[in-house]
């Protein structure tokens, strides 16, 4: 039986205060807009909806320049509008930021972190690329070129049919190369989810039956995406790795054990994650399907081995309970259900995990993922060791 998952499953609301932007970031607006201006006027000013969302009807314009056609999805921040860039001709994708107060100044970060990377870009970060960013109306809009759809959007339309391993290979080499540029310009990235993957095209093409959930006599589809380039996106949450941390981050199935464990986070954060979805794309389904500290250390528990001593003694107050005096954890002694402990004892070995939906390259690609779930941060592949790995030496 397949879990019910939500759509989104939202990131942390912003729990620092964000420094606020400078006058010549707010100085940048949308160029060449006065020969647009009378034809294409903006629809009369409305109220935003109670939690500061822009209101707006398909077919209205946000300045003269962008036509809305569709809304492409909503998140913590706002909504993305799919529209036409008159004067670039092109389909855009427009990030309509909230209007409240802490939202504004989270975007303003998050264009800065845009802009960081633009400037380093030499057409190979696949990152999303910023085209513009301007206030409207009291909402920060963020121009994006427009991507297809997520690798969650696709497994999800897929009934969480896995992709093949050697479709995950080619994502996961992306991924990596598009973290590592990251890295090497001090930045993390912290929300790494099949959310937040996204394919450049949003081709595919239609092909018979996937294995996992052939029933008898009805003959099953798969989709596979023809191309298989990725881009990330939301940038929202990005650190830079020399700014104060808030000691929360990331999508509770991507959180590595440090952050849980309150013992600061680093670079390394992104890898876990990056081993999370790998495992995700390949059988379908969220590893560390959870929303409770104490259950996910057991699960973790349960595909890695026993949590380091080390880690445990150095433990934050708040995580202190989560272990015995010996330093093992207390499962399943402290366990909230019998339903808690049903669905940690459900899980595999990670090995078993592999051997179970993944037919070639098993041995090398559990090895990597031991090494990208490795629970020491310091110990953990980076990007560019994991790149390394035998399991990407594999030819294209
Ligand atoms: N460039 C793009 N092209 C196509 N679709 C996009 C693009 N950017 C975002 N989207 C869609 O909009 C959704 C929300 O975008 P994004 O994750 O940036 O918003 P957010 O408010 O920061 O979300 P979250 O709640 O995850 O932090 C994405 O999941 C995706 O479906």
């Amino acid at each position: 039986m397949e879990r019910e998952r939500t759509r989104k499953r939202p990131r942390l609301a912003w729990d620092i205060a964000p420094p606020q932007p400078s006058q010549s970031q707010r100085d940048v607006v949308v160029a060449g807009d006065e020969g647009l201006e009378k034809r294409h006027a903006s629809p009369p000013k409305r109220n935003d909806d109670r939690e500061g969302h822009y209101v707006f009807v398909l077919g209205e314009n946000i300045t003269p320049r962008y036509k809305i056609l569709s809304k492409m999805g909503e998140g913590t921040f706002g909504q993305v509008l799919e529209c036409w860039d008159r004067q670039t001709k092109e389909y855009v994708a427009v990030k309509v930021i909230r209007s409240t107060r802490k939202y504004r100044d989270a975007a303003m970060l998050e264009v800065d972190v845009l802009q960081q990377i633009a400037k380093n870009d030499r057409g190979n970060s696949r990152c999303v690329q910023m085209r513009n960013w301007f206030d409207y109306r009291n909402h920060i809009c963020i121009v994006f070129e427009k991507l297809g759809p997520s690798l969650f959007d696709f497994l999800k339309r897929n009934k969480y049919c896995p992709f093949p391993v050697d479709l995950v290979r080619e994502f996961g080499r992306q991924l990596l190369e598009s973290v590592a540029y990251m890295h090497e310009l001090h930045l993390i990235h912290t929300d790494l989810k099949p959310e937040n993957i996204l394919l450049v095209s949003s081709e595919y093409v239609k092909l018979p039956s996937c294995k996992k959930r052939v029933s008898s006599d009805e003959t099953q589809f798969r989709c596979l995406p023809k191309s298989s380039a990725i881009k990330l996106i939301d940038f929202g949450s990005a650190a830079f790795d020399n700014q104060s941390h808030s000691s929360i981050v990331s999508t509770r199935h991507y959180r590595a054990p440090e952050i849980i464990l309150g013992l600061g986070w680093s670079y390394p954060c992104d890898l876990w994650s990056i081993g999370c979805i790998l495992i995700e794309l390949c059988s379908g389904e969220a590893l560390f399907q959870t929303h409770e500290n104490l259950e996910h250390l057991a699960m973790m528990e349960r595909v890695l081995g026993p949590l380091p001593e080390h880690m445990a003694r150095r433990s934050s107050r708040g995580a202190e309970k989560y272990f015995r005096r010996s330093f093992r954890l207390n499962w399943p002694q402290g366990a909230v259900s019998r339903e808690s402990i049903r669905a940690v004892k459900k899980l595999d070995h990670l090995k078993d995990i592999i051997s179970r939906h993944v037919d070639t390259s098993r041995s090398s690609l559990t090895d990597l993922l031991h090494g990208l779930l490795r629970y020491d941060p310091s110990e953990r592949l980076t990007a560019r060791e994991a790149l390394d790995h035998p399991f990407f030496r594999i030819p294209a």
